[in-house]
């Protein structure tokens, strides 16, 4: 949906101030007129992002088909003639990056709970036959309920043939690159995420990172070595999976599915990982249709069609936000835009 001006997005939002402002985009927390909901406004200047482009058309389309309640949502795409704006779930928490800076380090409890959630985002991932390619601390968000949020799709690879296909781009952030990755091999993207979960698991527990250095060669040959630093508040069953999972070799690096029911993973909370996504999105919630449908004068089929198109557009933002109002036991009402 291409318009010409700012009106698209000041019809429905009223930005607010800005969050976050990474490579080429800007986040602006916002809110969604017509429910009064917050959301966060992801701003890409079209001229500004250059060879970049085509890395936002990929998180887009990524982001359409993901749809899991440990992945950032997204609600409404809007492209005006200079600019891309995504309407993206709101995570007042902000990064968990910050949230482990300003602890020093989490408890193996509490890295417990957040690892659960991400190895939770990422089974979903790769059974669709997704790769993230990215994934950090910076790149998961904290929600008003404590929840983790994935971001950042622009990397992530859906390969043609499948997750047994072969990548081949270099990319990612060094320190939380793969061997496999930086060698320039061939390489899965699942087994290169299970490795950045590796460096993420030991930047939860310790606070800082496995292979760490400020010269990019001697990074490198860190991550190849696969030897970092074991603390001594370390737990045993913790050492194990760090083994697991930043194995040098690919091939005996434990696997997502593994993950699942890993004695560390079910330790104190005694039931596996649950992958599946809890929205469907094959069936329309009845009521959020009918208060959209009411609130736009026409029938139910027609709202229901119209919103079967799942075009990203303002339906399909006003559809999201009125759900996310209903599950959080808020009214399911849209207000009258003058
Ligand atoms: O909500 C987001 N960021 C956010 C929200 C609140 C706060 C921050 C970031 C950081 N400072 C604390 C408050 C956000 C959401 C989606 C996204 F793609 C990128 C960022």
């Amino acid at each position: 949906m291409v318009v010409e001006e700012y009106s698209e997005v000041a019809r429905h939002y009223r930005i607010k101030e800005t969050v976050g402002s990474g490579g080429f985009a800007k986040v602006k927390r916002a809110v969604h007129l017509p429910t009064g909901e917050i959301v966060a406004i992801k701003i890409m200047d079209k001229a500004a992002l250059g060879s970049d482009l085509p890395r936002v058309k990929t998180e887009i389309e990524a982001m359409k088909n993901l749809h899991h309640h440990h992945i950032c949502r997204l609600y409404q795409v809007i492209e005006t003639s200079r600019k891309i704006f995504m309407i993206l779930e709101y995570c007042s928490g902000g990064e968990l990056f910050d949230y482990i800076v300003q602890r020093d380090r989490l408890s193996e409890g509490e890295s417990r709970t957040f690892f659960r959630q991400i190895v939770s985002a990422v089974a979903y991932m790769h059974n669709l036959g997704y790769a993230h390619r990215d994934l950090k601390p910076e790149n998961l968000l904290i929600d008003d309920e404590q929840n983790l949020k994935l971001i950042d799709f622009g990397l992530c690879a859906k390969p043609k043939g499948g997750m047994s296909d072969h990548l081949y781009t270099c990319c990612g952030s060094p320190a939380y690159a793969a061997p496999e990755l930086i060698a320039g091999k061939s390489y899965m993207g699942s087994e290169a995420d299970l490795w950045s979960m590796g460096v993420l698991l030991y930047a939860l527990l310790n606070g800082f990172l496995p292979f760490d250095d400020d010269n990019i060669g001697m990074l490198y040959r860190k991550i190849k070595a696969g030897k970092y630093d074991t603390p001594d508040w370390l737990s045993p069953d913790s050492l194990i999976l760090l083994k697991q999972l930043l194995q040098v070799d690919p091939k005996r690096r434990i696997t997502v599915d593994k993950l699942l029911n890993h004695s560390w993973i079910t330790n104190d909370i005694g039931v596996p990982v649950e992958w599946h996504s809890k929205h469907q999105m094959s069936v329309l919630d009845e009521d959020v249709v009918t208060e959209m449908s009411v609130h736009r004068k026409v029938s139910r089929e027609t709202m229901k069609a119209e919103l079967e198109k799942w075009n990203y557009d303002y339906l399909t933002a006003a559809y999201f936000l009125l759900l996310k109002k209903k599950t959080s036991g808020r009214p399911v009402r849209l207000q009258i835009l003058y």
